[in-house]
């Protein structure tokens, strides 16, 4: 069995950008509660969070859009907020890509692209051309952004954010206005643009599954603080709370009482170290426990309360037997079982505990 850890900051690479003891309140709502983070120099990370965590108030202070109330921020070597000074946003080097792209709707695909750009006219011109074939848009220069798609727009806003040469590129819900077929294809392919710049970006969402699947980091925000950061792989496995075990997925989450040994669930007896005076819970994702028709003694007998096809998969909602049965969920690849049948669950994967 895996042990809970606390939030770690993973960068060991230099920090491109670093927020110490940030805190930002509009009069009286505290909406940014003391944030320390690193952001590795080259990565994409992805501030995950509820709508109202405070993700864009972040995004704005790390733009020099809004000034904390406290606290540095810090870009390359460069401290931009805090001790005294407050460096413009335009002399940040960052490029900002918002929810809507927000193009200039009288400028065209180039005027958007070339707008804030340094250099003579044809200098300009240059770049504006490799920078949209850079974006797949090659040869719609000439184009209105009304007679784009949303997905072309939302590239046009990206060429534009990267016309700058930003040594940073932040990403406000780009993807959000995209219906869910086209958001998965342009979330790759600027994911695929970002990697090749080799600019370090954050994305904000509040979408768990593009957090996990765009951002070599996540930093999970909860009313304004940072309540974890690590890679997405690590924090889905072996998050440190109940509380960013559920805001990154599907995930059962077992109460225990204390053994000799360690800890006890309804699946076993594990190992565990820790303090004893902590809620802690053992966490078993839906695809971590599978269905067997024999009630054999190392499975727990269960009642199907409901099951949702899903294509390849079946999620398979259970409650145990017993008095105090406990809610499951399991995902199965099997033919699903029938409602209000008896089934038995065994735990298949390596569970992690996580503080409650
Ligand atoms: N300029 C402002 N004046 C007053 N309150 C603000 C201002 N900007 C943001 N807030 C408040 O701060 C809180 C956090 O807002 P923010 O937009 O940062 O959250 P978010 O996580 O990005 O939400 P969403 O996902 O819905 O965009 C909200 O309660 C919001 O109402």
């Amino acid at each position: 069995m895996t042990e809970h850890h606390v939030p770690t900051t993973p960068p060991a690479a230099p920090a491109a950008i670093e927020l110490r003891g940030v805190n930002k309140s509009f009069g009286a709502t505290a909406v940014i509660h003391g944030v320390d983070l690193k952001i590795e120099s080259g990565s994409v990370t992805a501030i995950l969070g509820a709508s109202g965590s405070g993700k864009t108030t972040l995004l704005r202070l790390i733009a020099g859009f809004e000034s904390p109330d406290s606290g540095t921020i810090t870009l390359g070597a460069q401290v931009v907020t805090g001790a005294g000074r407050s460096m413009r946003p335009q002399h940040r080097g960052v490029g900002y890509v918002p929810q809507d792209a927000a193009l200039f709707p009288h400028l065209t695909v180039a005027g958007n692209v070339a707008f804030g750009m340094s250099g003579s006219r044809s200098e300009r011109r240059t770049h504006t051309v490799e920078l949209l074939d850079r974006v797949g848009l090659g040869g719609l220069e000439r184009r209105y952004p009304h007679q784009l798609s949303g997905g072309q727009q939302q590239r046009v806003a990206l060429a534009r954010a990267l016309a700058i040469q930003p040594r940073i590129v932040l990403l406000d819900e780009p993807f959000g206005s995209l219906d869910s077929g086209l958001r998965e294809s342009v979330r790759a392919e600027v994911r695929g643009i970002l990697t090749a710049t080799g600019v370090t970006s954050i994305l904000v969402t509040h979408d768990q599954a593009e957090a996990l699947s765009f951002a070599d980091h996540v930093a999970m925000l909860a009313n304004g603080v940072v309540v974890a950061h690590d890679s997405p792989q690590e924090l889905y496995h072996h998050p440190p709370t109940a509380q960013v075990a559920r805001l990154l997925g599907a995930a059962n989450l077992l109460p225990t009482t204390r053994t000799e040994r360690g800890l006890r669930c309804i699946f076993g007896e594990y190992d565990a170290a820790g303090p004893t005076d902590e809620r802690r819970l053992v966490l078993l994702r839906p695809e971590q426990l599978e269905l067997t028709d024999d009630l054999a003694p190392a499975a727990v007998t269960a009642r199907v309360q409901r099951v949702r096809f899903q294509g390849g998969v079946s999620l398979v909602d259970v409650r145990t037997s017993g008095s105090d049965g406990i809610d499951l969920l399991v995902q199965t690849t099997g033919s699903p079982p029938e409602t209000g049948s008896t089934v038995g669950v065994k735990a298949c994967g390596i569970p992690h505990i996580c503080r409650g």
